[in-house]
């Protein structure tokens, strides 16, 4: 096997990195730290996955990175191969998310498979890949710290001989399991041969026998006593009749007795009431007596002379009874007229009452009215006296307008025209004295101007005085002005004086036009006041009739209230005489009522002697009838007791007894006899059954014999093959350490080459031991560090040699793989060790891979691959040196 090619990314402290390997001897280099071993990890992680790290999978992603992906290419027996794995982180845990190996044969995929075939092909699991091929750094004593049974495990692993300890331990468990199931089939074939000889001891069949024989007995002496008590029951149904019969018989002689005794006491309990009803009798013919007696007083009482006879009373007593309702309605009618009278006199007296109140009434109210019309004239002659004043001055008022130059209509029109007049003169008066003023003061300037000698007109300086005649002119306005404003005067004077006496007309024609309307207004309230006061004396006048009226009115009301009352006193004494002629008719009635009761007495006491008489002959006659009856039942009675047969009855009892007693026996009997039956039935059956098992038992017993024997003849196969695996390893196991002895010392001798140490000794159960040239023995871990490191070397590579080199022909080998091989070595044994790992190429291993740091391995290498990692990232990469170029 060859790796070819490895693509690494974020494994570990890996980027992305690519390397191909190339056979022979590489050598990887690089500074602590840079990566070197994490590059072969890479590798064995490819191959084994999980079981090739020491940590968790996420330990094994870059710190920084969420998933990581190796993949190796490999040929291996003449084929190619190429795996593939990839890791991503998942939540908390890191899981293999690809995982794939692609073969000749084809491509697999997932951890079981691929790791199976990988283990397949190169014959190893992952321990046993760090044992043979890959000495991890650190790791070189393993081997020869191991104890001799660990030793011995690993390299019988190694080299397949655990296989044949398991076949051998497989049929060692084969057969201690055959002998277990052998043995347990023995022992129950010997418990069933016990029990078929106990059963045949026993001599089923005779017992059988005796059974059935005695079970026929108890058969027929069941079936003879069925019968015998079937008779017995005959018997007894028998006896029970005739039994019956009699009883019957003696329960009617007893119905017959007592009914003849109640017949007997019931004609007796008649005839004491047929007594009874006579001496009743006897008393109502008594009171009879006493009745009819009392009726003859009664009726001479009465004075109905010999017709007292019912008809003659009822009718008697009909007439009063008409007598009576024709009184009582009189009096009726008297107490109404009564009454009548009575109310008559009292409404009459009540009227009267009224009418003489109604009469003061009236006279006062006339006293009053005649008052108040004797006040208002008085009143009435005042305002008479103040009309006769209006009238004076209004006369007065009319002679002063007379005087007036106008009609009255135009007086006031008259005053206005005046009025107007006189403004329009003192405006005028008003305009002459503004013109006046103005004419004076032009003449003053004018004379002032012609005292300067300037011109009056334009003020210029003149030369004589061209505008004299304007002066004079002038002055004669002013005079002619001062005439006018004096005319203006005396008109306005008279003016006034017309105006004046204009306003006098006018306020007395004002005057005398309101007192005529006052005078009206006075007159109608006179003429008013004249008719209401005759009104009221009319009305007083009135007022004292109607009282005299009511006075008379009063007077007529209280007479008829007088009449009223006699004639009530009159009706009441009617009454009186009525009600004592009704006194006498209820007397008489009374009388009639009581010969009536008498009569319907005496009736009622007749009809009561008869319903009894009848009573007595039914009574007579329901005795006689009984009579009958009674002599029927003892005639019956007679006849039964004649024919009862006591001797027939004691005879019957007798079979009964005898009957009852025999079956009280047998059935018990019967019942014992049936279960007896039941019980040789059961035991019959258990006999036949035990029979059948007994036969069964010999059937298992003859397959058991058979099992048994085919067992033991498997049990000796199985020791047989046990014992060949065991002496087939052996046997290999002693080929094998001869071999491997040979080469341990082979090797060993060429990496160690001094005086000290003879030879190694491997025992079968691969002890090893290492004698010196002096011939004492010494154990390999009390060798120096370095000589143990070079020791373990040799252990190793002989064992390489001897897988490579095969048992039996060769088989497929790894590439051999060191990490830090020289650790403990000196400069002299790095160059031994170069030599081992040039002979290990010469034993034909195809690939070695070493990581070192030696400058001897460097030079010994086919191939030189760099490791280094980038301070600034943190991340490893690997390539091919430079140096490799100059080696090949
Ligand atoms: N998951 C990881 N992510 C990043 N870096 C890691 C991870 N696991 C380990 N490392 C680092 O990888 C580096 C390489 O370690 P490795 O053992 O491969 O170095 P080396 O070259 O063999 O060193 P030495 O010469 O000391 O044996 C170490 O510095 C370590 O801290
Ligand atoms: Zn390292």
């Amino acid at each position: 096997m060859k790796f070819e090619h490895v693509h690494i990314r974020n494994f570990k402290c890996y980027a992305e990195t690519d390397l191909s390997l190339r056979p022979g001897v590489t050598v990887i280099h690089g500074v602590n730290g840079s990566g070197k071993s994490s590059l072969l990890e890479a590798c064995f992680f490819a191959l084994y996955g999980a079981a090739a790290i020491d940590g968790t999978l996420d330990e094994a992603i870059a710190n920084d990175a969420e998933e990581m992906v190796v993949e190796l290419e490999f040929t291996h027996d003449g084929g190619e191969y190429r795996v593939e794995r990839e890791v991503k982180i998942r939540g908390d845990t890191a899981g293999t998310t690809t995982c794939l190996l692609e073969t000749p044969e084809g491509q697999l995929e997932g951890v079981t498979d691929v790791e199976a075939h990988i283990e397949g092909l190169l014959r190893m699991d992952a321990e046993a890949f760090v044992n043979c091929a890959y000495v991890r750094q650190g790791e070189v004593n393993k081997l020869i710290n191991a104890s001799p049974g660990e030793r011995q495990d690993m390299i019988d692993d190694l080299l397949q001989l655990g296989k044949l300890e398991t076949y051998r331990e497989r049929a060692s468990d084969a057969r201690v399991g055959v002998k277990r199931v052998r043995d347990r089939k023995q022992e129950l074939l010997a418990d069933r041969e016990a029990t078929i000889e106990a059963k045949e001891d026993k001599d089923l069949h005779d017992t059988l026998n005796a059974l059935e024989s005695e079970l026929a007995e108890v058969t027929d002496d069941i079936e003879t006593k069925e019968r015998e008590r079937d008779a017995a029951r005959e018997t007894l149904e028998a006896a029970e009749d005739v039994l019956g019969a009699a009883e019957e018989r003696r329960e009617e002689i007893e119905t017959l007795e007592a009914e003849i005794e109640e017949l007997t006491e019931a004609i007796a309990e008649t005839e004491r009431e047929r007594e009874t009803i006579d001496e009743r009798v006897g008393t109502l013919r008594e009171d009879l007596e006493t009745l009819e007696s009392d009726l003859e007083a009664a009726i001479a009482e009465a004075d109905l002379g010999s017709e007292a006879d019912a008809e003659t009373v009822a009718d008697r007593l009909e007439e009063l009874e008409t007598e009576a309702d024709d009184l009582r309605e009189e009096i009726e009618t008297h107490r109404l007229e009564a009454q009548e009278h009575a109310n008559k006199a009292e409404s009459e007296r009540e009227r009267t009452e009224e009418y003489r109140e109604q009469a003061s009434e009236t006279r006062s109210e006339a006293e009053d009215l005649a008052a108040e019309a004797e006040k208002a004239t008085e009143t009435l002659e005042s305002k008479r006296e103040r009309l006769a004043e209006m009238d004076d001055r209004i006369e007065e008022l009319r002679a002063t307008v007379a005087e007036a130059p106008v009609e009255r209509d135009r007086l006031e029109a008259h005053r206005e025209s005046i009025r107007t007049d006189l403004d329009d003169a003192n405006e005028r008066l008003a305009e002459l004295r503004t013109e006046l003023k103005n004419a004076r003061e032009s003449v003053a300037e004018a004379e002032r101007l012609l005292d300067a000698g300037k011109c009056p007109e334009c003020g210029q300086p003149v030369e004589g005085s061209p505008h004299v005649e304007t002066i004079e002119d002038d002055r004669r306005r002013v005079e002619e002005l001062e005439a006018e404003l004096e005319a203006k005067r005396d008109e306005i004077e008279t003016l006034e004086a017309d105006h004046e006496q204009a306003v006098e007309f006018v306020e007395a024609e004002a005057e005398r036009s309101r007192l005529a309307e006052n005078r009206a207004d006075v007159r109608s309230l006179i003429d008013e006041r004249e008719s209401t006061i005759e009104d009221k004396q009319r009305r007083a006048e009135t007022l004292r009739e109607e009282a005299a009226e009511h006075e008379t009115e009063a007077k007529a009301a209280d007479e008829r209230a007088d009449a009223a009352e006699t004639a009530a006193g009159a009706a009441r004494e009617k009454i009186g005489e009525l009600n004592r002629e009704k006194k006498r008719l209820d007397e008489e009635r009374e009388r009639l009522e009581r010969i009536e009761e008498l009569l319907a007495e005496i009736e009622g006491t007749e009809r009561d002697i008869e319903r009894l008489r009848e009573r007595r002959a039914n009574e007579a006659d329901l005795n006689d009838q009984r009579r009958e009856r009674l002599a029927e039942k003892r005639d019956r009675k007679a006849e039964l007791e004649a024919e009862f047969d006591e001797a027939a009855i004691e005879e019957a009892e007798a079979e009964k007894t005898r009957a009852e007693n025999y079956l009280a026996d047998v059935e018990p009997y019967l019942e014992k006899r049936r279960e007896e039956r039941d019980r040789l039935q059961n035991e019959i059956g258990a006999v036949e059954n035990e029979l059948e098992e007994l036969e069964d038992l010999r059937t298992q017993r003859e397959e058991l014999e058979a099992v048994v024997e085919r067992l033991r003849s498997l049990y000796e196969e199985a020791a047989e093959l046990e014992e060949t695996y065991a002496d087939l390893r052996a046997e290999l196991r002693q080929r094998n350490v001869d071999r491997l002895e040979a080469m341990l010392n082979e090797t060993f001798d060429l990496v160690y080459q001094n005086d000290s140490y003879a030879r190694i000794e491997l025992d079968g159960d691969y002890e090893l031991t290492v004698y010196q040239k002096d011939g004492t023995e010494l154990a390999p871990d009390q060798l120096s560090g370095g000589e143990r490191a070079l020791f373990n070397l040799s252990l190793r590579c002989a064992i390489y040699r001897l897988l490579s080199e095969g048992i039996e022909g060769s088989a497929p080998t790894p590439p051999l793989i060191l990490d830090e091989p020289t650790v403990f070595l000196d400069a002299g044994h790095v160059s031994k060790l170069v030599e081992l790992i040039e002979s290990m190429t010469d034993h034909g291993v195809a690939q070695i891979i070493v990581v070192s740091h030696d400058e001897e391995l460097v030079g010994a290498a086919d191939d030189l691959i760099a490791v280094r990692k980038d301070p600034t990232t943190n991340r490893s990469s690997a390539e091919r040196s430079a140096a490799a170029g100059a080696l090949t």
